[in-house]
């Protein structure tokens, strides 16, 4: 299962997942300036950020639109960097947020857990229910591979749907949690997380307390961190101790060069530690 790899991985190396949500304007401008065009400086960005990290990360978080909004030569950097971390063994979650019928599901599961775009991980939304999951499940049950589901997003705007009571009081997003929770149980690794977990921003006290105690076994992405003022009591509640989670920072690492006034690859390691540092001291 590919929760136990990673499981492994936030044991040995922390819970940080760098998020490569690159956007151009993020490289320093002498960078671009040393490639033949800003796609192959993105991707040595990519990769420069990848090297500097792998020892201290537990996993990357793709975030495709960055990629998509670059046409056909942006979605050439977004399969390298796959292909970069999959070369390397490590973790790569592909944060493509989909939800369709299951012929539609199918092709995306294809696209995305096979071919061009493979990752380890993807995000799916649920609001189309417990079918749009399907044609995902026998690649989380024999082909090493694993979901992410959004239950309670890190938004201002989480609350107009996510946490409306239901006519049984419970909230939406509880609702929605409970559903999948049940699926996801058949899908358990060795160290009892199964490899269909949930998405959970960190930026909404009042709810995360219940969140962890709701789903205690489950494995959760927290986005939310940092840039969006998630804390490290936040995330700290939404871990079970050490390893019950992968803390996702995107903007503070790509663009720690500024906070640091060190090379990019530099800072952005430094910005890991410490956070990891932040996180686990504590715990
Ligand atoms: O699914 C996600 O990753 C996600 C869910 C959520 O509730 N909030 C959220 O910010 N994200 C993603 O997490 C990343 C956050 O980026 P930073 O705020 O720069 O660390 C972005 O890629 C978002 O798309």
């Amino acid at each position: 299962m590919i929760i136990d790899k990673l499981y492994k991985y936030v044991e040995e190396r922390g819970p940080v997942c760098v998020g490569l949500d690159t956007s151009i304007d993020y490289i320093p401008q002498d960078f671009i300036k040393k490639h033949k065009d800003e796609y192959s400086a993105l991707f040595d960005f990519n990769r420069r950020i990848i090297d500097a990290t792998e020892d201290i990360a537990s996993c990357y978080k793709v975030q495709i639109a960055y990629y998509e909004v670059l046409g056909i030569c942006g979605l050439e950097v977004y399969k390298k960097t796959l292909e970069y971390l999959r070369q390397k063994g490590l973790i790569a979650i592909c944060d493509i947020k989909r939800s369709d019928i299951s012929s539609t599901a199918k092709m995306y599961a294809k696209a995305h857990f096979e071919g061009d775009f493979e990752g380890d991980f993807i995000t799916l939304n649920p609001y189309m229910g417990l079918d749009s999951i399907d044609e995902y499940l026998g690649y989380v049950k024999d082909k090493e591979k694993g979901i992410f589901i959004l239950l309670k997003t890190s938004n201002r705007g989480s609350r107009d749907i996510q946490m409306m009571r239901l006519n049984d009081g419970k909230r939406v997003y509880e609702h929605v949690g409970d559903l999948f929770y049940k699926v996801a149980k058949e899908y358990k690794g060795e160290y009892g997380y199964s490899s269909i977990g949930f998405v959970v921003g960190c930026t909404d006290i009042q709810e995360i307390v219940n969140i962890r105690e709701r789903y205690k076994d489950s494995f959760f992405l927290i986005p939310g961190y940092g840039a969006q003022g998630g804390t490290k009591e936040d995330v700290r509640k939404l871990m079970n101790g050490k390893n019950g989670g992968v803390v996702n920072s995107s903007r503070a690492v790509l663009l720690a060069y500024k906070k640091y006034d060190d090379a990019f690859d530099a800072s952005a390691r430094k910005e890991v530690l410490n956070m990891r540092e932040e996180i686990l001291n504590g715990i």
